[in-house]
């Protein structure tokens, strides 16, 4: 007899890159598929679905991560043609922890998510103070303290920088081939090797300097969290422990998904327990 297992999906589309997640259970990963963003939903690949639309493996739900409303629009389109099924999107309603940040719902729903994702894979990390820096298009952090998330920083991305040092006409070629971390030492002792402790280690050092900046003003230790697409790149040149996951977006969706929220679940513990 054939195995019968809904999958969850959840799907981020990135400036450069799409991430396809597949859950079991709500809970247990199935499988990663990765796509170079396309232009718009209606030329996604169909491979992308490839396994999930026989009988064993339906697609339950879908929920879609875009910090654009263009790509949002277009690939909800996709998923209602293909699936029949209206993607979830983020909402703030929904979100477990309280924004200190003005407005709330200006922060970036992938920010949101990756904190959340923190928890959702450790959950006692809901009592402590983290930052999340993520390395992809943009450089960002987003700080959770007293159970709250309160802000950080942005800026442009290691790929960004790369692109545009010398006016976007210099020496390097393709910023994807120059990013050789092996080889990145400081004083650069040519012109590739000083711009890559420039923008590379220099996009490490400044997370790492904004940090002790922040556990200066909160008065408190923060454990940091990396992720996003060059996080394995960037994690051996961090002077202090860090924990790496590619797909704290992806983990907080879940748990967002599965309306698990610590809120609740505390709520209907404490009912089970009367
Ligand atoms: N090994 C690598 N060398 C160079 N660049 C890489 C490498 N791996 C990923 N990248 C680039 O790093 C960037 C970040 O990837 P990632 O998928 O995390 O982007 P993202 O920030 O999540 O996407 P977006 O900002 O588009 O949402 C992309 O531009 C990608 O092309
Ligand atoms: C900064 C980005 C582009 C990083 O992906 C995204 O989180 C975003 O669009 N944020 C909105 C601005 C903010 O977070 O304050
Ligand atoms: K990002």
């Amino acid at each position: 007899m054939k195995s019968f297992l809904p999958v969850t999906l959840t799907f981020k589309v990135g400036i450069s890159r799409c991430v396809a997640v597949f859950w079991e259970n709500g809970r247990t990963i199935h499988s990663i598929r990765t796509l170079k963003t396309p232009s718009d939903g209606s030329l996604v690949p169909e491979s992308i679905l490839d396994g999930y639309l026989e009988k064993e493996h339906p697609i339950e739900r879908v929920f879609l991560s875009s910090v654009s409303s263009f790509w949002s629009a277009s690939f909800s389109e996709y998923f209602r043609k293909r699936l029949s099924i209206a993607p979830v999107l983020f909402s703030l309603s929904t979100y477990p922890f309280p924004i200190n940040y003005a407005p709330p719902d200006s922060m970036g729903s992938d920010r949101l998510l990756s904190v959340l994702g923190v928890v959702e894979r450790f959950p006692h990390f809901v009592e402590k103070s983290f930052a999340v820096a993520d390395f992809g298009s943009h450089t960002t952090m987003t700080v959770f303290h007293n159970g709250q998330v309160i802000g950080g920083s942005i800026a442009s991305g290691i790929p960004l920088s790369l692109g545009v040092i010398g006016g976007g006409r210099v020496v390097l070629g393709d910023p994807g081939r120059t990013l050789r971390p092996s080889r990145i030492s400081f004083p650069g002792g040519s012109t590739e090797e000083s711009i890559q402790a420039g923008t590379v280690l220099g996009a490490v050092r400044s997370v790492e300097g904004l940090l002790f900046d922040a556990e200066d003003s909160l008065g408190c230790s923060l454990e940091l969290f990396l992720t996003g697409g060059l996080a394995p790149i960037v994690k051996p040149m961090f002077h202090r422990p860090c924990f790496m996951d590619r797909h704290l977006l992806h983990r907080g969706a879940i748990r967002l998904l599965r309306g698990e929220s610590e809120g609740q679940m505390t709520r209907s513990d404490a009912q089970k327990s009367v």
